[in-house]
């Protein structure tokens, strides 16, 4: 599973996101191939790789042509125009992007029409993204759609999320920040933001929030998993400190692996379920996963009155016990928690990143006193066979051979 951790200590915002990515490595090629398919012109696309405190980063913009800018969303007869939040959902329907995307997209537009209908006291129906303001729009929501897609993101974090504080000067005039479509998201919600009283200036955008709101799972915690990359967004306010957006991509597939150990001292935690469904156990067993459990799984069982039921467990270390328990009895229908406290013997653990002559492959490399072996990712092995049309197995064998050689080379 690749999660991505935001580090939102200086905030987010759309600009941010996307440039946080494109620093990650995504595709700009790819990016605008899919933006593409919606029927929407006159602007585009700048991703800069930039220094700032001297560390490098990406600064992404969106640049309207001319006339965009000229016109800001008044027609020659003066008129404001625009494009209300049902044209945008049109236009996200019946375009070609994967259903995933266009999910997302609109979850996102929708979170920032409700906020704005809430606080200028206007319908849904009647709110409008004015034309400048919402090829901007369409590009960072519908793009941090694209590109959550594009990296195989399946879980998003945010971690240290701040705004600042004071007010701001905006096309609206005045307004405190948090600014109110901001504020209005949070309502309903229990998403932790520190306000910094040294940063004079919003850090947080309506998109960013929206971001944070329709894609995160977790907030301020670690996750177990194999760090990949890190890249900086860059966001354009001065604040008088770094103002960027820290992302990192975690493969929890790969987790465990720098376990230095061969013995370690674990939780174990078991519940019986006879009244939990199917879509709810498995979106446990995620959640257990997400809040760093280094396993947890649900076993078939029969209980009293011969009801078919679940034993659902997890390993955890000691010092998430309680965190854990909480979780488990606030989100699930269990009544009681069974914790044991278990010896692992376990093998200490390596994970490599191997350039083959069939591609780039993670190989796990696990020791536990003479005992040695190594397995591929399986993730790895699975795209690249279907690269190379091969067979999982016939692939294997061959990188297996690949590694082999190169040991035997030194
Ligand atoms: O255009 C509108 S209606 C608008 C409303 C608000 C409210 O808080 S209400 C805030 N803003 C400001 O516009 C810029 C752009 O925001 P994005 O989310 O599009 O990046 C930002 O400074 C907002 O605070 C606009
Ligand atoms: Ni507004």
């Amino acid at each position: 599973m690749k999660i991505l951790v935001l580090d939102a200590f200086s905030g987010i915002s759309g600009d941010m996101f996307l440039g946080a990515l494109f620093d990650l490595g995504l595709s700009q090629t790819d990016f605008e191939t899919e933006l593409k398919k919606l029927p929407v012109t006159g602007y585009h696309l700048t991703v800069t790789p930039s220094s700032r405190s001297s560390i490098q980063g990406t600064d992404f913009d969106v640049i309207l042509d001319d006339h965009q800018v000229k016109d800001n969303g008044i027609t020659e007869h003066g008129h404001h125009h625009g494009r209300s939040f049902a044209t945008i959902k049109q236009l996200i329907a019946q375009s070609t992007l994967a259903p995933t995307v266009k999910r997302r997209a609109t979850a996102l537009f929708e979170q920032v029409a409700i906020a704005e209908g809430h606080v200028h006291h206007k319908s849904l129906e009647d709110v409008h993204f004015h034309e400048v303001g919402a090829i901007d729009s369409i590009v960072d929501m519908v793009g941090a759609a694209i590109a959550l897609e594009l990296m195989g993101i399946d879980r998003v974090i945010v971690n240290n999320l701040a705004d600042g504080s004071g007010t701001i000067e905006i096309a609206h005039g005045t307004v405190p920040v948090p600014v109110p479509a901001v504020m209005q998201m949070r309502i309903g919600t229990a998403i932790p933001i520190h306000q910094r009283f040294d940063v004079h200036t919003e850090l947080i955008t309506p998109t960013g929030m929206a971001i944070v709101k329709c894609c995160a799972t977790a907030f301020d915690t670690t996750s177990d998993g194999v760090i990949e990359r890190t890249g900086y967004g860059f966001g354009k306010r001065e604040t008088g400190s770094l103002n960027a957006l820290r992302a990192t991509l975690v493969n929890s597939q790969l987790s465990q692996q720098t376990v230095n150990q061969e013995q370690d001292h674990v939780t174990l935690l078991a519940t019986n379920l006879d009244d939990i469904t199917g879509q709810q156990l498995a979106d446990t067993i995620a959640g257990l996963l997400d809040r760093g459990a280094k396993d947890a799984w649900s076993e078939p069982i029969v209980m009293k009155k011969g009801r078919p039921a679940y034993k659902l467990c997890c390993l955890i270390t000691p010092q998430q016990q309680a965190a854990i328990v909480t979780y488990l009895l606030t989100t699930t229908p269990a009544i009681g928690i069974r914790y044991h406290h278990v010896h692992r013997a376990i093998m200490d653990r390596q994970v490599k990143l191997v350039t083959t002559s069939y591609g780039p492959i993670h190989v796990k490399y696990l020791r536990y006193h003479n005992t040695t072996k190594r397995t591929l990712e399986h993730d790895d092995l699975r795209q690249l066979a279907t690269t190379h049309q091969l067979t999982m197995a016939d692939l294997q064998a061959k990188i297996l051979n690949e590694l082999t050689t190169m040991e035997q080379k030194g």
